[in-house]
C-alpha cells in the first residue's frame, strides 16, 4: 500500500471521506512504535475508512537548548513505512502551514498536571504539545487518535484535553512496543552511539525491577489472606528469581514495602548505571497515578505508572511501565 502525501490543509481537505478516519500523529523518524499505532489504526479504520499519519516536528514544544534543529528528518522513509502499516495518507505540514500568522497566541494550557515530571523537566512543553495535537485534531478531524503509552503523561493530558473541552474524538492508547532487550522504541534513540545504548537499558531494566518488586508484594499479599505470613514471605520473595535477588534483597532491607520499595528497587539500577561509562543522569523516578501524575500513597489501589527520564550523553529518554496495585487477579 502506498501513502499519498499531502503537505498542506487544503490538500488534506480536499480528500474524499470514506468511512471511520483514524489518525496517527507523529514527528517522523518512524520506527517499528509508530508502524504498530498505524496498523492498530487500521484495524479501527477498518478496509473502508482511513487512516492519516501525520508527521510534523513541532517547534512549540521544544524549550531553548533542545533538540528542535537536530531531530531527525525522515521524510521519504516515513511515507514509505506509513503506507507498508496500513496508512492511506501522510500529512506532513510546513511550520508555515501549521502556524500561518508565526507562533500562536492563544494556546491550549497543559493546567496542574502539565507541570509535573515531563512538565516540570520541559518548562512549555505540554502547552506546546496539546496546542499543535488540537490543532492537528481540527486539520484532521479524526473520528479516533491514537498515542504510545510510552509517552504517558502526554496520552493522559490529551485524554484530559479531549474529556474536559469536548473534543468528541475517541482516544485509543497503545502499549509500549521494545527491542527485545528491552529499550523502548524511540525516535531519539538514533542519537547513541552503541556505548550509549548499552547504559540506556537501564531505563527499561530498571522499571522490570520495580515491576518484578510490585509483582513480588502483591504476591505476598496474595499469599498473606490464605498462608501463615512467615511461609508467604519467603514463597513470594523466592517468586522474584535469582538474577534479582541481590537488588531485591537490599530493597527489601532498605524500605518498608509498597510504593517506596518498587521505587528502591528501580532506583538501585539507575545508581549503578550512574557509574557506569559513559554514565546515566537521572532526571526523575517516579511512581504516579496516571489520573493526576502526583506520586501514590501505601494505600493506593488501581493502574499506576512507574516512569523514568534520564540523560545519557546528550540524549534525554523517557519510559514507563504501567503496575495494577490491589488487583491480585490480575498480572502486572
Ligand atoms: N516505543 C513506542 N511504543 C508505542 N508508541 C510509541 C513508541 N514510541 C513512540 N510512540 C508513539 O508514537 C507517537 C509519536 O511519537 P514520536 O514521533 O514523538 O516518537 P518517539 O519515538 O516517541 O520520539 P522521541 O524519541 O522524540 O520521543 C506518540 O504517540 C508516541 O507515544
Ligand atoms: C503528539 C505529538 C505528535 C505532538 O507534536 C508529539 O508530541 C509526539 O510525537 O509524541
Ligand atoms: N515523544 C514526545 C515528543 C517530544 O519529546 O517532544
Amino acid at each position: 500500500m502506498t501513502a499519498t502525501l499531502l503537505r498542506t490543509a487544503a490538500e488534506l481537505h480536499a480528500r474524499a471521506r470514506t468511512g471511520r478516519r483514524a489518525v496517527v500523529m507523529t514527528m517522523g523518524a518512524l520506527h517499528e512504535g509508530h508502524a504498530t499505532l498505524i496498523r492498530a489504526a487500521r484495524k479501527i479504520a477498518g478496509p473502508d475508512g482511513e487512516v492519516v499519519v501525520t508527521v510534523f516536528v513541532n517547534p512549540l514544544q521544544f524549550g531553548a537548548g533542545e533538540d528542535l534543529d537536530r531531530y531527525p528528518r525522515t521524510l521519504d522513509a516515513d511515507v514509505e513505512l506509513a503506507g507498508r502499516s496500513g496508512a492511506d495518507a501522510v500529512f506532513a505540514p510546513s511550520v508555515d502551514e501549521v502556524y500561518p500568522g508565526g507562533e500562536p497566541q492563544v494556546r491550549i494550557s497543559a493546567g496542574p498536571m502539565g507541570e509535573r515530571l515531563e512538565g516540570a523537566a520541559r518548562p512549555g512543553h505540554f502547552d506546546g504539545m496539546l496546542t499543535v495535537v488540537a490543532k492537528l485534531l481540527h486539520l484532521t478531524r479524526p473520528d479516533v487518535a491514537l498515542y504510545g503509552q510510552k509517552d504517558a503523561q502526554q496520552l493522559a493530558l490529551i485524554r484530559r484535553m479531549v474529556r474536559d473541552l469536548n473534543f468528541g474524538i475517541e482516544i485509543v492508547g497503545v502499549p509500549t512496543v521494545r527491542e527485545e532487550d528491552g529499550l523502548a522504541l524511540s525516535s531519539r534513540n538514533r542519537y547513541l552511539s552503541p556505548a550509549e545504548r548499552r547504559t540506556a537499558l537501564a531505563l527499561s531494566q530498571a522499571l522490570f525491577a520495580g515491576r518484578d518488586r510490585h509483582a513480588a508484594q502483591e504476591a505476598l499479599r496474595a499469599r498473606a489472606r490464605e498462608v501463615p505470613a512467615t511461609r508467604a514471605r519467603a514463597e513470594a520473595l523466592s517468586a522474584i528469581g535469582e538474577s534479582r535477588a541481590a537488588a531485591d534483597a537490599h530493597a527489601v532491607a532498605t524500605t518498608a514495602g509498597g510504593p517506596a520499595a518498587i521505587r528502591a528497587a528501580a532506583r538501585l539500577v539507575l545508581d549503578e548505571a550512574a557509574r557506569l561509562d559513559p554514565p546515566l543522569t537521572l532526571d526523575y523516578l517516579a511512581l504516579v497515578d496516571p489520573s493526576d501524575f502526583t506520586d501514590i500513597g501505601d494505600d493506593f489501589t488501581g493502574e499506576a505508572v512507574l516512569a523514568v527520564a534520564a540523560r545519557v550523553g546528550a540524549t534525554r529518554l523517557i519510559d514507563n511501565i504501567p503496575l495494577t496495585f490491589g488487583n491480585l487477579g490480575a498480572a502486572s
